[in-house]
């Protein structure tokens, strides 16, 4: 094995506490067996230098020499890191490589489309993987990549199949492109980005069968205005009430700004309205179980023949059909995330504190509070109680606040 680089390495004793000998061991412990030698070398450069960039941008180092960071959400910028959580930047000659767009994830294949629409089942190269804190989320769906074009190709043209499901060839991703828009879920305490370069989340309820729970839309809400994504409030199966008794949850969020769409999927009100809104966007459809998210899908795009779960009358939950999170590509253009329901949509990145600043209609009130920290719960001169009760804030929103607070934040 060629001598590892010694840039940096007196600097990094210094910041680390830690011997130069023992740094490499530790690298070349976590890596040997897994990535070639000369990726090795390189790996081992950017991950002294990103430790130190970090540092010199303030973070702390604790007694055991290892970086603490500020609560980031792990995953959401998709940088490699390192076991520590620290970005490492792999750098690559992009000359040599095609762009496209990752459709799926299954297992350890990606389908990516390439620009030119040919699709390609992707591996991702190692040295990605083993830099990662969430080895799931290495790639994502709607992540903007570039791969390496290698073994077969030219096998395109199976007639009768949309072009999305006729694999051309295989690749090799070497990059990965910086993150917008991300939708998250958490599992085991553990948050993974399902959905990457969101531009708007169709938030999906439906009028009957499941009904309408506005703590689901408040929820989504906050996620979509977290994460910079334009929501649209999509209430879907409208054929199966009197649409004048949604009249006034409707006008509560269109007079907050919000776009509020009511369809259906049955006798296709509104869906021509919705298609055109889907042109040019990469838009995640998010919702309960049972809404009708595969129907609208359907219903806009029906080459593409979703499962469609059939509603239990018992409980009227619906059964659970979408699993994986993918990309579709519309025939006129955009692309629709197929994402799982909304059981595993769960507030986790987001602090008590954050909420109301989240919230169009309170936030204008938070910074009047007389506590920085206010929860606008049980806090003496909080000026957002102040306005829930002059009537200047909805007291149905202030319900959902506190709902969204009690239920999901403040409980464990
Ligand atoms: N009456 C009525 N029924 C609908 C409408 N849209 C969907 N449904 C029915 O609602 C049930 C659930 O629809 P899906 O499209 O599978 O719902 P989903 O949101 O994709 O469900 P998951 O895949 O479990 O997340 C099916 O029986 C559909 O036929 C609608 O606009 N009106
Ligand atoms: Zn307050």
């Amino acid at each position: 094995m060629p001598p590892f680089p010694t840039k940096n390495d007196t600097l990094a004793k210094k910041k680390e506490g830690k011997s130069k000998g023992k740094l490499r061991a530790e690298f070349r412990k976590k890596h040997q067996g897994r990535v070639r030698t000369s990726d090795l070398t390189r790996e081992f450069q950017q991950d002294v230098s990103s430790r130190l960039d970090d540092a010199a941008h303030g973070e702390r180092l604790s007694g055991k020499g290892e970086l603490t960071r500020r609560k980031t959400i792990a995953g959401a910028d998709n940088a490699p890191r390192g076991s520590d959580g620290l970005q490492v930047e792999v750098r690559v000659n992009e000359a040599q490589l095609t762009h496209g767009r990752v459709l799926s994830v299954h297992g350890r294949q990606s389908k990516v489309q390439a620009d030119d629409g040919r699709l390609y089942a992707c591996a991702v190269r190692q040295v990605l993987k083993s830099l990662a804190t969430d080895q799931r989320g290495v790639v994502v769906a709607g992540d903007r990549v570039w791969f390496r074009i290698e073994g077969r190709e030219g096998d395109d043209g199976q007639s009768g199949r949309r072009a999305d499901e006729v694999v051309t060839g295989d690749g090799m991703i070497e990059r990965v492109e910086p993150r917008h828009g991300i939708i998250c879920r958490t599992s085991r305490n553990k948050q993974h980005v399902i959905a990457a370069n969101v531009d708007a989340l169709l938030i999906i309820a439906s009028a009957a069968e499941p009904g309408i729970k506005p703590t689901l839309i408040d929820r989504m809400l906050l996620t979509a205005s977290q994460h910079d994504i334009e929501p649209v409030i999509v209430i879907n199966k409208i054929d199966l009430i009197d649409p004048l008794r949604l009249q006034a949850l409707v006008g509560v969020y269109a007079s907050l700004g919000y776009r509020v769409l009511t369809t259906s999927a049955n006798t296709g009100q509104n869906l021509e309205y919705l298609h055109a809104f889907l042109q040019n966007r990469q838009t995640a459809l998010a919702g309960q179980s049972g809404v009708g998210k595969s129907s609208l899908l359907n219903s806009i795009e029906p080459g593409l023949a979703l499962a469609v779960s059939t509603v239990s009358v018992e409980n009227q939950k619906g059964r659970h059909t979408t699993t994986a999170s993918k990309l579709i590509p519309l025939a006129r253009g955009g692309a629709v995330f197929d994402t799982p329901g909304i059981r595993q949509f769960q507030l986790w990145d987001i602090e008590a504190t954050e909420v109301a600043g989240l919230m169009p209609d309170l936030r204008p009130y938070v910074s009047g509070c007389r506590y920085p920290d206010c929860l606008h719960l049980h806090e003496d001169d909080c000026m957002v109680k102040d306005a829930v009760a002059d009537g200047r804030i909805d007291a149905r929103r202030y319900d959902a606040y506190c709902h969204l607070l009690e239920d999901d934040l403040l409980s464990e």
